[in-house]
């Protein structure tokens, strides 16, 4: 079955049902090491979850790790341009839940990203990264402790898709030419434009499917969490590209509104709904008003139209969600993404999930982990309906591969939101715990280091990871 790796001998494989996984005490995990950092990262991260394993389950339960191998490590195993290999695939497949150091991808040519086709090769459809706080981490912001953030992204599609045409090829020239000379013209609201003849073209999938999944689960995590954080906000650049990225919008309200009716609420009905409650005879007129600024200056079809859909929220949940019943659910709103890059920042305890698509979930999330310390502390979770892939949001930090120095925390902090998964909640609380204490005592590798006032001597990578095990307590 497999060409150049072996399988333990021990341990049991993962099952999914239903989308849970169903876990055996001694899981086969398979993980890739990674390219660049990742020989270092992987190894500190590997050592922390099996201590805290070892402490938490004392020999009950065991993780038993399958190397598979991706990247430059796989070419030289399995040869030349041999960076994903079936063997690999294979594993991933059969065992259902793995972990990944970051793989490389050459920008501009050359491979396209394997990080990325590991994900649509397993539909592994939401990407959830976490940004948190841990006390003593140095940031650049005032206040980073009150940015608790999940990024849901969605992972499969958008321009990840990666369907694009380079400039002055037979095919791109070609589609530029039909969609110049025929699309274009078919498409009244497209006036005149053209496209330049000497573009590159790339296309922006996003679709309904894909989207709406995402948002699911994204409420079903706000759910999970304490009543002050269960808001669901979807980030879009819906007033530029409104077929694509504004149908996000609409498609994330529309699982709310059909599929979680009794559970949610969103931001439009919920001003709706207290604007009868605060003026119980409010004319249809005059909510409308109320909730639309520029209403005055609409035309009376939209004017019409907006009254509607206040008649509508009224009669359709005035009953379930009116006299404040609405506080009490999951709030669903939607924000323009450029601008939820400067509300993380300046009011960011007023998010708790984000669900973007894939492009803005990707800048997002190195901008949420910077507020809470860098890239080093800034974990993810690739999900599917039968498989997971744990990774951290991070690249393969080139320039300090090698070193003993980069920050491990996030690939550990990955694998806690794997042991999670799994269900084996007192080790990665051993982990949380123990990566806590080391940082706040002033125990950090380099990028933390440099930060702190005043600065500290850094600690190694592997030194890191001995400290988080010694803070176990
Ligand atoms: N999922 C994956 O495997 C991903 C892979 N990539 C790939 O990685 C390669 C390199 O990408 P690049 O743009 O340099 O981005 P990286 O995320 O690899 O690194 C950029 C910088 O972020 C900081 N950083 C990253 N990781 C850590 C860490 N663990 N601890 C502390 N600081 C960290 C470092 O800053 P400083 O030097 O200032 O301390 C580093 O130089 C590319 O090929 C890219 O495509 C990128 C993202 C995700
Ligand atoms: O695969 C890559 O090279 C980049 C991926 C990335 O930036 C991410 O997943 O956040
Ligand atoms: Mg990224």
């Amino acid at each position: 079955m497999y060409d150049k790796i072996i399988p333990p001998t021990t341990g049991s494989k993962i099952t999914f049902k239903k989308g849970e996984p169903i876990v055996p005490d001694n899981p086969i995990i398979p993980f890739i090491r990674g390219d660049g950092t990742g020989i270092d990262i992987w190894p500190a991260a590997q050592k922390v979850l099996d201590a805290a394993v070892a402490k938490a389950y004392k020999g009950t339960r065991e993780i038993n790790w399958f190397k598979v191998y991706a990247g430059d490590e796989a070419c030289d195993l399995y040869g030349t341009y041999q960076y994903l290999p079936q063997d690999t695939l294979t594993a991933i497949e059969e065992y259902g839940v793995a972990i990944k150091g970051p793989l490389t991808t050459p920008v501009g040519g050359g491979i396209r990203s394997l990080n990325v086709a590991l994900r649509q090769i397993f539909d592994l459809y939401a990407c959830v990264r976490p940004c948190r706080y841990y006390a003593g981490t140095p940031s650049p912001h005032k206040n980073p402790e009150k940015l608790d953030v999940i990024i849901y992204r969605e992972n499969t599609e958008d321009i990840y898709l990666g369907i694009e045409w380079k400039q002055g090829s037979e095919i791109g020239d070609r589609l530029i030419k039909i969609l110049n000379e025929e699309l274009i013209p078919a498409t009244p609201e497209h006036g005149k434009k053209q496209i330049p003849l000497d573009s590159g073209i790339g296309i922006k999938p996003i679709s309904k499917t894909g989207s709406q999944r995402l948002v699911r689960r994204a409420i079903q995590h706000a759910l999970l969490l304490p009543k002050n954080k269960q808001q669901v906000t979807l980030v879009h650049k819906g007033n530029i590209m409104k077929y694509t990225e504004g149908a996000f919008r609409d498609w994330g309200y529309e699982v709310a509104t059909s599929e979680f009716r009794q559970e949610t609420v969103t931001e439009r009905e919920s001003w709706i709904l207290s604007n009868k409650e605060k003026n119980p005879n409010i004319s249809l007129e005059d909510n409308a008003q109320q909730i639309d600024p520029g209403f005055n200056s609409l035309t009376p079809e939209k004017k019409a139209q907006i009254v509607k859909e206040v008649e509508e929220v009224l009669n359709s949940i005035w009953a379930t969600h009116g006299n404040g019943q609405w506080k009490e659910k999951i709030m669903v709103n939607d924000r323009i993404a450029d601008s939820i890059f400067q509300q993380i920042q300046t009011r960011p305890d007023e998010y708790s999930i984000l669900a973007t698509m894939n492009l803005n979930g990707d800048y997002l999330s190195d901008a949420a982990a910077a507020i809470v310390g860098g890239l080093g502390m800034g974990p993810g979770a690739n999900i599917g309906d039968s498989s997971a892939i744990f990774e951290a949001t991070h690249g393969t930090a080139p320039k300090h591969a090698g070193l003993d120095r980069i920050n491990p925390g996030s690939v550990i902090l990955s694998g806690v939101m794997m042991l999670e998964f799994l269900g084996w909640q007192e080790a990665a609380d051993l982990v949380k715990k123990g990566l806590g204490d080391a940082i706040a005592n002033g125990q950090v590798t380099y990028d933390l280091a440099r930060l702190l006032e005043p600065p500290v001597e850094p600690l190694k990578c592997s030194e890191f990871a001995e400290a988080i095990i010694q803070h176990f307590g």
